[in-house]
């Protein structure tokens, strides 16, 4: 190992004291001077350690209320000299400022804070100073310092000091510093963002420090990674390795099932991110078989979600098919032995927290930002446009299908009727097209169109749509609206006996 550094001295200034011990203890074993700040010099005197107190180096005392404690030339110089270089060793010893060899910092904790919906005072005395200008002082002079600025970190630095009796190489000081400067710019980030809640600066911050590198990204000649706290959100019960893919469906499910979580037992079936089968019944074994119904074909390798725990009867269902993933609230003990029963399907159990309100993507060189799509349409939306009104059985179809509409790629129709998805055109360049791919996947899977209700994300610019819906069956539509042409569609529906709603609301998903 390159240019070993055996540490004498350490600073620590932790704000939270969990897992400190054991390094104190190792630390004072090897006979390292350790200098500390109030609180944490407190704990380690209660060990029965021996501890400099920093306002010892500095001759002044924590001041303003412990902002500042450990902002002074005696504690920066000491960390931040070069000790190759002549000068700086002369201005130490002519200043009497003590080498630091180790800096421990556990910073105040911001984002809990925040989290915590502390009052603004509260929130702005939890931004650190002193430690994230001894974190980043210290990263900088990784040349002769080590910075340690994560509880996370302990058990890495322990091994190290422990197994070379604290002497530690360049290579793993540059290694702490890397970690220092990501816990530095996550902070700031936070407290930019907390700052910005109304983007009142053009600047977009993310910082997401549970990165993952993925087998591959959409295809294998591509790389991948997730940068996101998945554990937040599912516990993974079995399976393999989710895939790039595989984090797409699972995000399109996620947000496709939100819309029905307080509904009856719902079973979704998603291929490509769009819903391919979706019923809503009164146990859950029916919901999944009419799910499948809707297009056993796609079904295959999909990704499946319930509202409802799975259970026994749906879980024998689903092993017959094959699949990659499977989420629920949760499964019941029975239902968990059957799915493990193929190696590498995938089951989580989804938590009950909210989705992030905000969408990114790239975009060009930059990225594209906007609010989530948090509007569902309900009954007391709908505007009834024509002669004919829906039945309280095709307005229950329309707002179901309309959920389904919302969460599948533009251009799309999507078709229901009884609660279950019959087909839906999916991405299409027109909504004609859409319509048409809709009839004829579900003449394909022998669905009776007759009596289906038809929903549409945007606005039907002419009347073309309403015209084939009407000649397959199709009696109940739900579009936004806002066509110049809307009269047009009316028109037809209205000699037609056809009961079409508006919602005003579209729901383009790109
Ligand atoms: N003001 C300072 O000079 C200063 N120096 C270190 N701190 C922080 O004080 C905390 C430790 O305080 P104590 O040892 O008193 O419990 C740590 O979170 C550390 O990041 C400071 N506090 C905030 O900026």
């Amino acid at each position: 190992m390159s240019n070993e550094k055996t540490i004498k001295s350490a600073l620590i200034s932790v704000f939270s004291k969990d897992g400190l011990e054991p390094i104190v203890k190792e630390l004072n074993k090897q006979g390292v001077t350790i200098y500390s700040t109030g609180g944490t010099e407190k704990f380690i005197k209660d060990l029965g350690i021996n501890v400099v107190p920093v306002e010892d180096v500095t001759s002044y005392p924590s001041i303003l209320g412990g902002r500042v404690k450990t902002l002074h030339p005696k504690v920066f110089g000491g960390i931040l000299n070069r000790q190759n270089h002549d000068g700086d060793v002369a201005e130490l010893a002519e200043y009497e400022i003590p080498q630091i060899d180790v800096v421990i910092v556990d910073l105040y904790p911001f984002e809990k804070t925040v989290a915590s919906g502390a009052s603004n005072q509260d929130i702005i005395e939890k931004i650190d100073i002193g430690g994230i200008s001894l974190i980043r002082a210290a990263a900088k002079n990784y040349a002769d310092v080590i910075c340690v600025s994560s509880v996370k970190d302990y058990a890495e630095f322990l091994e190290l000091i422990s197994a070379n009796n604290g002497s530690i190489s360049e290579e793993d000081r540059k290694r702490f510093a890397g970690k220092a400067f990501n816990v530095s710019s996550h902070y700031d980030t936070a407290i930019f963002n907390y700052f910005n809640k109304n983007h009142e600066e053009a600047a977009l911050k993310i910082s997401e420090t549970n990165g993952k590198v993925l087998r591959y990204g959409e295809n294998p000649h591509q790389r991948g990674f997730f940068f996101g706290d998945f554990d937040e959100l599912f516990t993974k019960l079995h399976g393999k390795e989710l895939s790039y893919n595989n984090l797409l469906d699972v995000d399109a499910a996620v947000n496709l099932m939100l819309e029905f979580k307080n509904d009856a037992p719902t079973f979704a079936i998603l291929k490509h991110n769009n819903a391919c089968g979706l019923a809503q019944r009164d146990t859950l074994h029916q919901a999944y078989v009419d799910a499948l119904a809707g297009d056993p074909v796609s079904a295959f390798g999909g990704v499946l979600i319930s509202n409802k725990e799975i259970d026994k009867a749906t879980a024998d269902e689903i092993h017959k098919l094959f699949c990659e993933v499977v989420i629920a609230p949760s499964f019941s003990a029975e239902a968990l032995e059957i799915l493990k029963g193929k190696k590498n399907r995938i089951l989580l159990e989804i938590h009950d927290v909210d989705m992030p309100q905000t969408n990114v993507r790239s975009c060009l060189n930059g990225v594209l930002v906007q609010d989530r799509n948090n509007v569902t349409d309900k009954a007391e939306d709908l505007k009834n446009v024509t002669n004919t009104v829906p039945t309280q059985t095709q307005i229950d179809d329309l707002i179901f299908a309309s959920k389904i509409c919302k969460h599948t790629k533009s251009n799309t129709i999507v078709l229901a009727k009884n609660k279950q998805l019959c087909a839906s055109g999916t991405g299409q360049t027109s909504r004609v097209d859409a319509l048409e791919q809709a009839i004829h996947k579900a003449g394909s899977f022998k669905f009776d169109l007759n009596g289906a209700v038809m929903a549409s994300d945007a606005f039907f610019p002419f009347p073309d749509c309403v015209e084939i819906a009407n000649s397959a069956g199709i009696k109940a539509v739900i579009q936004p609206g806002g066509s110049i042409k809307d009269q047009l569609s009316i028109d037809f529906c209205n000699e037609n006996g056809v009961a079409m709603v508006m919602t005003g609301t579209r729901h383009f998903k790109h």
